[in-house]
């Protein structure tokens, strides 16, 4: 299919993410430009749309995407406000890039899952981006090219220096462990099965009412074994690390790698401040893989069936946090759509 020309794009969300992509669709990738920016905060939209000519600002993804120069969504609001976007969007045929988590729980993941299927074709595409991240896709190529044997183990660490105020203990598990969720499947190429949470005595700097940090583990389909550390705050910086134990050797990722210094006696390196920074290529990968496709008349990269299975974990795994015991994933079957 030939390429149509370039991509006019609203972003609904101008927060922390959505003013990142715009900066990313307007100076670091081609193909697309931003024409209309969405936020509940009037004055933000207006500040964000005011840096860039051709560009309107709404309060309401519903008038932005009625908008003739508009003909794909980027959907970077909160969470709970991503289903009615997305079924906005699918009601008028538009192509979607929809931040991950796709929604927070299972109902309404399944309530897209059905109307993209309605539709008849696939349009939204889910923001798990470490798939475009360079070490991740080495080590999906390394345990699908079949050398090491199959992998017995993943062991995850997922540590953020700070959360926001509003984060719960929650969305520890539905925002951040989500992407260990969607990454496992990707890795394994199976479903998780059930999901566990430990809970080892808090971080004094853990907020009240959370449970920082914790350990949750999943179990999956063909009997592998998944641990994630997931770490709100541990105050020093941003780590995402993987290990895959396989029967014949072992792969990691995420350990840092740039310059090692030795000065006043000690030697040592940097470790990141944020996922903006540790994620960057990754981030602009996804955001060119989704334009290129959509210009191409395509959608790739994880589906909204990745983005309901992750949902569908992390009900159980919110059940599992609150009843601390192992809780099995229920979902339904993967429809031929999706196949
Ligand atoms: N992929 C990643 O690594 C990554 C990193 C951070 C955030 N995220 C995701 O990006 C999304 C946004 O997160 P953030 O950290 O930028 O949040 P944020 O709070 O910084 O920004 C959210 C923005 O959306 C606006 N908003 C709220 N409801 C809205 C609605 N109904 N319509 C339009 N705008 C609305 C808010 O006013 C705010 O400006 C979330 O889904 C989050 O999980 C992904
Ligand atoms: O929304 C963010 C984002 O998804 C980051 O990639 C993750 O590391 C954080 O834990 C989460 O809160």
């Amino acid at each position: 299919m030939p390429s149509r020309g370039t991509l006019s794009v609203a972003v609904v969300g101008t927060g922390k993410m959505g003013a990142d992509h715009v900066r990313r669709i307007q100076r670091v990738i081609s193909g697309a430009r931003v024409t209309a920016v969405v936020d509940l905060d009037e004055e933000r939209a207006e500040a964000l749309a005011a840096t860039m000519d051709g560009c309107r600002a709404y309060t309401e993804p519903v008038a932005a995407m009625a908008a003739p120069d508009v003909d794909a969504v980027l959907i970077a609001s909160p969470g709970p406000a991503h289903e009615a976007a997305l079924l906005e969007a699918l009601d008028r045929d538009l192509p979607v890039l929809c931040e991950k988590p796709l929604t927070p729980d299972a109902a309404s993941a399944l309530r897209v899952l059905e109307a993209e299927r309605r539709l008849g074709h696939r349009r939204i595409q889910v923001g798990f981006m470490r798939r475009y991240d360079a070490e991740y896709a080495e080590l999906k190529r390394l345990l699908d090219g079949g050398e090491l044997g199959r992998a017995l183990m993943l062991h995850h660490r997922h540590r953020n220096p700070s959360m926001p105020p509003w984060f719960t203990n929650e969305m520890l598990i539905n925002d951040s462990v989500v992407h260990e969720m969607d990454v496992t499947r990707w890795l394994l190429g199976e479903e998780i099965t059930a999901v566990t949470v430990l809970k080892p005595a808090p971080s004094t700097y853990a907020p009240e009412g959370m449970d920082d940090p914790q350990l949750v583990l999943f179990e999956t389909e063909s009997g592998a074994l998944v641990d994630v550390e997931i770490f709100g705050h541990c105050g020093y910086g941003y780590q995402v690390r993987a290990e895959a134990v396989c029967e014949r050797g072992t792969v990691r990722i995420g350990d840092e790698g740039g310059p090692r210094v030795s000065a006043d006696g000690r030697w040592g390196g940097r470790v990141t401040p944020d996922y903006l920074e540790r994620f960057a290529d990754a981030y602009d990968r996804q955001v060119q893989a989704w334009v290129d496709a959509t210009r191409r008349g395509e959608v790739t990269g994880p589906s909204v069936w990745d983005g309901y299975a992750a949902a569908a974990v992390c009900e159980a795994g919110v059940s599992a946090q609150r009843e601390g015991r192992r809780v099995e994933v229920e979902m339904i079957e993967r429809p031929a759509f999706y196949a």
